[in-house]
Parts: structure tokens; C-alpha cells; sequence
């Protein structure tokens, strides 16, 4: 085994005596036989022949800790120092320094290096939410017609228009000899498709021409995933509601195809779907094609930006050839269009979306909103509160539990709070929704099972007490769920009811919530994953702070390389952020006013003073690892979590692999922020193994390189990432 072999103490825990148990059981792993034969005797008790390496004061503390929390046995470890080589960047001084304790949480982690915040949040300064409905005026005085105008008033709450609104609608509006093609470019929440969709509405509604849904279909929008199209159809169908004969239809994958064809068959006016089942029903469906012949004139593409980024430029392209082999026929519909029109929507404006540009739009006209000082859209709203932590891999679970602990203690009986977070990928939130929502077996599943509430006697956060329901229902989504429970648990996530008043909801996903998706004041985005672009953390922190709404986002960064995306996201948070302190700000208002409850049988042994915040912490911690330890399903989702996390983390794009680089991260610690204690290539050659075996296949040791296999397991997550917008 390498130098870089975590040795570990494994203790299991059992009734009796736990010192003399806990020796009994120790299992020491990894590193060499020298060392492992050394660290038994040293657990054991047995004075070793050689020298005894001496514990520095604050070993001896971590171990005085420990113990105080109940643990006899030393959780933490000692190790020869590793030989130091040449590109070893992963350990830093500390490390080395400490002689080597690598299984606590608390020691040997990478110290950050940013001390000075050089983009400061302004506390104090009174900031004007930048994508808010603009007071002073009207749908009616640019344009909308009734009785769209009435509807958006009484059924939709919407009086005044955001300032995209404002732009688009009186330019898009009145008919002109020259309908431009338009690239709207605004803010996340500032109401884009209301933007483009309230035109199209009022101009068909202005024509002379009565219509319904035979006339054929004026409009088809794409957007690059399912929940964003269906989001967008349902803005559609509320609006239709004010003309009845005017029918949208949905087409996306996951839902079966047979139905849509019969809805296209009895006409729709507005198709929106994905792309990958757009253009097989344009293929394949003949009638979508006479649909589109003699009426279609207009094209959206959603989240433009996406729609390049994700491959699907030449499904788009395809698409966009299918639609223009078909003649415009302008012996009707004068009132709309002589050509069809496309329209661009994307918050951020960068190559993707220009690639698209020269693909969809030809001299298209940009219109711009929310600019800040010099002019430029400033893609996150003014009024959204940035934070960012610094903390090590091995911290990552714990510092996520002292957030949403923070979280779940603001209750109102009279709100309902939302909080997303993002992760990179299906495996990830797969454990982490697992590792929160079923402690101890206390809650109860509603939708699908990634959707479930916790009740009476779960404690899986430190402010949750044993004699009353926490009022939290977590959630997960993700983009291998199977569509129905996609559907389910967006709806459940989305909805104010009786049952979500005065409750927490938290939901575990992917990138796949992070386009577009409109979910009801999301008070606070989580990415514990940095994101595998900017345009995708602004995105996602564009969950919150919708249309004038107050919100927060905050990102996990590692101590070292990591630190260095600040500078690449600064352009894009003109109003700065706040660096928040994991232990100060986060852990030590979880963990300092209760003791972690054990969940072994320790736990009936009562301990009679409270604890430290961090050795309550390391209690919570080792709950979770030992739920790895002792339920083979649970250790199954933390190892596919860890193996598909760092092949996610491979996949980083090329610019931004000066942050986000594999050589950097220490898989030892990263592991421990999975609940796990085996060395991560155990982990990788055990996935792989335990897989090998499910499938009766001995798997011969690859000769393959550590380069290509790292190659190979971001193509895998490449690959992984696009299916989450399997489309
Ligand atoms: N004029 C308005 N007044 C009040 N609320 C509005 C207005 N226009 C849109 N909204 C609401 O603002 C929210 C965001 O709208 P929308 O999803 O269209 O934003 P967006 O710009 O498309 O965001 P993203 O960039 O994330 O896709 C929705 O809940 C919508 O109902």
C-alpha cells in the first residue's frame, strides 16, 4: 500500500465496559504491518519496544475529547510521516506538523489561505431588489392585451411588469414590418417567460382571425430539461386560461409518447418540450409537421445557454432545419409575423449562448436588463446575500448538518421554508438524502420515497428533540428518478398547503433544478458541490431572490486551490459576499447548547455535563460513520456517492481546473466526508469489485494507467451529467 494508506482505528462499539470492548473490538486497517502490528499493541495497551512517538499537546487534547465524549478507544490515529515528494501539493505543513492524526475531523485539514474578504457584502447599504415588478407602470401601457391583462391581475397576482418585461413586450408587441430576432439576456427571477410568452399571447390575440386549436401551432419553445419545460407549459396553460380555445401542449421525455400524439393530433397552438423529443416527434409524427406548416412563427429556446453547453447543438440545429425546410404560409394570420421568429432567453451571456446565437438568430436584437454600475447585466440580483465557507473535505457533512440546523431552528408557523441543496451528482444526493432524512428509521415516506418527513424521535439534528415532530420534510431530485417521482416531488417541494405551512423543506439535487425552475420563495441555495461552471453557480444561486424576493446562497469552497474561484466569480457579484467561519458561525451554534445523543448503546449511559461544540460534533460524525459501518445499504450509497463525487470533480471545465483539480484533493479526508473509513482506492477497487461480484464476473486487475483511468471516469461522469437532462 502507498505512503498515502490512511491508517485507521475501526472501532465497533458494544455493551460492557467500552474501553475494554472497544480494545477487544478494534480492527485496524490499512497502512503497513509494521505500523498496524504497532498501533494494536498501542490500543491495546501493550508498551511497544521501540520508542514511544510522543503525543504533542494537542494531541493529547483531541484524545482528552474523545474520551469525554465517551469513546474509550482513540479515534484518531498516528502514521510515519509520508516521504515527502516532489508534486505531493496534497499535504500542507499542518499535516505533516501534527505528526499525523488523519481520522479526526478537527485535525490535520488544509488551513485556508484567504483571510482578507477582498469583495466585502455591504451589511448596512439599503439595496433595491434588481428583479422586481417595476411599480410605476403597467402590462396595459406596453401593450398587453385583454384579457390577459385582467388575468394576470386576479388569477396570477401580477400587477406591474419586471423591467425585462418592460423592454420585451413593448418591442415585441406591436407589429412592425421587421420582427427582429431577440435575445433576451436578464437576471435569474426577473421574469423571463412571462417576457417572451405575453407577446406571442397578445399578438394572436390581437388578430381579426378568430382561432383556436386547429389553427395550428404559433409557437414552439424549448428549454433543456423536463421540469423547466413542464414549468414553462404551466405558465402557458394559467395563461390560456384567459382564452380557452387556445391549448398548449407538452412534449418531453419520460411521458409517454402515444399521448402526445394524440394531443398533437387534436392541435395545440404552443409546443413546448426538450429537445431530444421535439425533434423525434418531428421526425416521427407527421402531423406535428402540418401543425407547424402554415402557422408556426415563432421559436424559443430557453436557458439558451444550456441548450449549446449540454450537446445539444445539433439537436437544436436539426430542429431549427426541419422547421425552415417548411415555407412560411402568410396567406393567413396577418396580424402575426411574416417569418418565423426566434427567440433567445439565457441569464448569462457568454460563448455558449453566441454559438446558438449564430445557430438560431439572425441579426437579432439584444435586449438587456438589470446593469449595473458599468453597464453590464450583473446576472446575480442585487438583493441576494452571497456567502461563502471555507471548509476542509472531512467537515463537508458535519459543516452541512450545522447549516440546515441553523435552518430548521428560524420556525414561523405561518411560513413554509424551502432550501435547496446542490450537489454534483445523482449518487451524491442519493446519500446525503438518505444520510439525514433516515436516522433511526424516524419519518415517514410520501411521495415515491424522495420525498419524506421526519417525525417524532429523529435526531438527526443537534436542535431536534425526542418528544416532538422536527418539521422537516426532506426531498430529492435527481435526474435517473424515474419521471413520475421527478413530477411528485417537485409538486410537493413546490406546494403551499396546509401541510407545508410552518414546515422546512430541504431538498437534495442535481444541476437539474438549477435552470430555470421556479420554485416558491426559496429562501436558501446550499452548493456543497462547487458547480461545474459560473454560469451554472449563478443558476443555481438564481433558485432564491426571485422577482424582488430576498435570498440566500451559500457555496462550500476547500481550504487551498479551491480558493482561488473567488477571483473568477467576482464580476458576477458586484455587491460582494460575506465569508462566513465553519466552527465559529456554523458549528458552534449546532453543537455548543446540546450533547449529541450516541447512536449505539452508549447512548442509555446519560453524560452529565454538555460537551464541546466539537466533540459534540465528532459524536454526530462517527452517528453517521457508524451507520456505515453497520448497514451494508447505507455503506453502499456513501461509496458510490464518494466514487461518483470524484469523478464528478474530474469533469471540472478546463478553466476552472486550476481550482478544481483532482491532484489536489486529499481522497483520505474527502472519504471521511462521506461517513467513510476505508482509503478511497479500497473504495473505487471495492465498488468495483463488490459490482464485479454482484455480477459472478472476476474482475482481472486493469493494467490501466492511474491518467486514463482518471480520463475514463470523467468521460463516465460526462456522460452521467447530460443524462441528467435526459431530455
Ligand atoms: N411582473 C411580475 N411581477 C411579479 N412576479 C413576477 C412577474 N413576472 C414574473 N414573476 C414571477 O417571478 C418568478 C420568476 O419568473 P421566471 O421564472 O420567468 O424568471 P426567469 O427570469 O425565467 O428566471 P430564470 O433565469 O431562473 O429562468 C416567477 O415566480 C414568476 O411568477
Amino acid at each position: 500500500m502507498s505512503d498515502d494508506d490512511v491508517m485507521l482505528v475501526n472501532f465497533a462499539t458494544d455493551e460492557g465496559d467500552a474501553s475494554s470492548n472497544a480494545r477487544q473490538n478494534v480492527k485496524v486497517v490499512g497502512g503497513k504491518w509494521k505500523d498496524r502490528r504497532r498501533l494494536k499493541m498501542m490500543v491495546d495497551g501493550e508498551p511497544s519496544k521501540r520508542k514511544r512517538l510522543e503525543n504533542t499537546p494537542e494531541i493529547e487534547r483531541e484524545i482528552k475529547k474523545v474520551k469525554e465524549a465517551g469513546f474509550s478507544s482513540q479515534e484518531f490515529t498516528r502514521r510515519p510521516v509520508p516521504k515527502k515528494t516532489s508534486n505531493d501539493t496534497s499535504r500542507t505543513a499542518a499535516s505533516t506538523a501534527n505528526s499525523n492524526i488523519v481520522s479526526s475531523l478537527f485535525t490535520s485539514n488544509r488551513e485556508m489561505t484567504t483571510s482578507v474578504n477582498t469583495n466585502k457584502h455591504d451589511e448596512n447599504a439599503q439595496i433595491n431588489p434588481s428583479n422586481a415588478p417595476l411599480l410605476e407602470d403597467s402590462f396595459e401601457a406596453i401593450g398587453v392585451k385583454e384579457p390577459l391583462v385582467s388575468h394576470l391581475a386576479e388569477k396570477m397576482r401580477i400587477k406591474k411588469p419586471t423591467n425585462i418585461q418592460k423592454q420585451v413586450i413593448s418591442q415585441f408587441c406591436s407589429a412592425t414590418e421587421k420582427d427582429n430576432d431577440l435575445f433576451i439576456n436578464a437576471q435569474t427571477g426577473s421574469g423571463k417567460t412571462l417576457a417572451f410568452l405575453l407577446p406571442i399571447l397578445s399578438r394572436i390575440l390581437d388578430m381579426n382571425v378568430r382561432v383556436d386549436r386547429k389553427s395550428g401551432c404559433f409557437a414552439l419553445i424549448i428549454a433543456p430539461t423536463r421540469e423547466l419545460a413542464s414549468q414553462i407549459y404551466s405558465v402557458a396553460s394559467m395563461l390560456t386560461n384567459s382564452c380557452h380555445y387556445l391549448v398548449p401542449c407538452l412534449l418531453i421525455g419520460g411521458e409517454r409518447k402515444k399521448s402526445e400524439k394524440a394531443r398533437l393530433r387534436k392541435g395545440c397552438n404552443f409546443i413546448i418540450g426538450t429537445p431530444g423529443r421535439i425533434l423525434d416527434h418531428l421526425q416521427n409524427t407527421k402531423v406535428i409537421k402540418e401543425q407547424l406548416g402554415h402557422s408556426l412563427r415563432y421559436v424559443v429556446l430557453d436557458e439558451g445557454d444550456k441548450l449549446m453547453e449540454l450537446g445539444f447543438e445539433e439537436t437544436i440545429t436539426e430542429i431549427l432545419q426541419i422547421l425552415h425546410d417548411v415555407p412560411v404560409d402568410n396567406s393567413s394570420f396577418h396580424g402575426l409575423p411574416s417569418r418565423i421568429v426566434h427567440v433567445l432567453c439565457s441569464a448569462t451571456l457568454q460563448g455558449g449562448v453566441k454559438k446558438l446565437g449564430n445557430v438560431a438568430l439572425t441579426n437579432y436584437k439584444l435586449i438587456k436588463s438589470g446593469k449595473n454600475a458599468d453597464n453590464a447585466v450583473s446576472e446575480v440580483p442585487d438583493q441576494l446575500l452571497q456567502k461563502i465557507v471555507f471548509v476542509s473535505p472531512k467537515l463537508r457533512l458535519v459543516t452541512l448538518a450545522g447549516i440546515l440546523d441553523g435552518i430548521s431552528k428560524k420556525s414561523n408557523p405561518e411560513e413554509t421554508s424551502r432550501t435547496i441543496v446542490f450537489l454534483t451528482c445523482s449518487d451524491s444526493v442519493d446519500f446525503h438524502y438518505d444520510a439525514f432524512s433516515s436516522s433511526n428509521g424516524n419519518y415517514r415516506a410520501l411521495a415515491g420515497d424522495s420525498v419524506r418527513q421526519l417525525t417524532k424521535g429523529n435526531t438527526i439534528l443537534p436542535s431536534f428533540s425526542d418528544d416532538e415532530d422536527p418539521g422537516v420534510i426532506f426531498y430529492k431530485l435527481h435526474g435517473s428518478l424515474p419521471q413520475p417521482t421527478r413530477v411528485a416531488t417537485l409538486d410537493h417541494f413546490s406546494k403551499n398547503n396546509e401541510f407545508t405551512k410552518g414546515k422546512h423543506l430541504i431538498m437534495f439535487c442535481t444541476d437539474v433544478a438549477s435552470r430555470g425552475l421556479d420554485l416558491p420563495h426559496v429562501g436558501t441555495v446550499v452548493e456543497m458541490d462547487p458547480p461545474f461552471s459560473t454560469e451554472d453557480h449563478l443558476h443555481r444561486t438564481g433558485r432564491t431572490a426571485r422577482a424582488g424576493q430576498k435570498g440566500e446562497a451559500i457555496l462550500f469552497l476547500f481550504p487551498g486551490e479551491e480558493e482561488g474561484y473567488l477571483e473568477r466569480i467576482k464580476p458576477s457579484h458586484p455587491k460582494g459576499w460575506k465569508l462566513v467561519k465553519y466552527d465559529e458561525e456554523i458549528l458552534k451554534p449546532a453543537f455548543d447548547s446540546t450533547n449529541v445523543k450516541r447512536n449505539d448503546k452508549e447512548s442509555e449511559k446519560p453524560l452529565e455535563k454538555t460537551l464541546g461544540w466539537d466533540t459534540n460534533a465528532t459524536t454526530w460524525h462517527l452517528n453517521i460513520e457508524r451507520r456505515v459501518l453497520e448497514d451494508p445499504n447505507f455503506k453502499s450509497l456513501a461509496m458510490k456517492a464518494f466514487t461518483s463525487h470524484v469523478r464528478a470533480y474530474a469533469t471540472h471545465i478546463s478553466q476552472e481546473k486550476q481550482f478544481f483539480n483532482i491532484k489536489f484533493l486529499h481522497l483520505g479526508h474527502l472519504a471521511k466526508g462521506f461517513a467513510l473509513r476505508e482509503r478511497p482506492k479500497g473504495i473505487a477497487f471495492q465498488s468495483a469489485k463488490s459490482k464485479d461480484d454482484s455480477q459472478g464476473r472476476a474482475k482481472k486487475p486493469s493494467s490501466e494507467s492511474g491518467k486514463n483511468k482518471m480520463f475514463r471516469m470523467a468521460r463516465m461522469a460526462v456522460k452521467e451529467s447530460v443524462s441528467e437532462f435526459n431530455y
